[in-house]
């Protein structure tokens, strides 16, 4: 069975020299409840996977973002989550708004640099969290 895409944002204080990035706590369901992740959800049909991520972050948090560059992933370009899903991520700055948890989330944390890893992710988010600290480490 083809995989279906998760589309989600790392939102930081800035692109090119990150020092923040927000972390969310998932609510539901009960498997997944408590654990950390980037917001974003699954791309709609008719949708681009671009469209997606700026849908599902005004519906999650109730903000505008502006998109930087995708963390290309290994796994043909994205990251595999499960047997089911497979993630695209952007990095991105809020333009408007301040994030919110309005849904899908308990509770947000601005995570500074270092601190990346201190909250229990999805497990399938570990291996990108590291990638994307190691890709802003300077
Ligand atoms: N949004 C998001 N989902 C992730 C991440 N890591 C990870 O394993 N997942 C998994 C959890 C879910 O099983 C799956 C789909 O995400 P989702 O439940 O947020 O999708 P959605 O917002 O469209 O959900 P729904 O409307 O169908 O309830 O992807 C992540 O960092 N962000």
């Amino acid at each position: 069975m083809t995989p279906v895409l998760v589309v989600a944002a790392a939102i930081v204080d800035d692109l090119d020299a990150p020092t923040t990035l927000l972390a969310a706590r998932r609510r539901s369901p009960v498997s997944l409840a408590g654990r950390w992740e980037f917001p974003g959800g699954k791309v709609e049909p008719g949708e681009t996977p671009e469209e997606a991520v700026h849908r599902e972050l005004r519906e999650e948090l109730g903000v505008d973002v502006r998109l930087g560059a995708e963390l290309v992933g290994p796994d043909d370009g994205a990251w595999v989550l499960t047997e089911r899903y497979t993630m695209r991520l952007w990095r991105a700055v809020v333009v408007t708004g301040t994030p919110e948890p309005l849904v899908e989330h308990d509770e947000l944390r601005t995570l500074p640099v270092g601190d990346w890893l201190s909250v229990p992710w999805l497990d399938a988010d570990v291996r990108i969290v590291g990638a994307l600290a190691r890709s802003t480490a300077r």
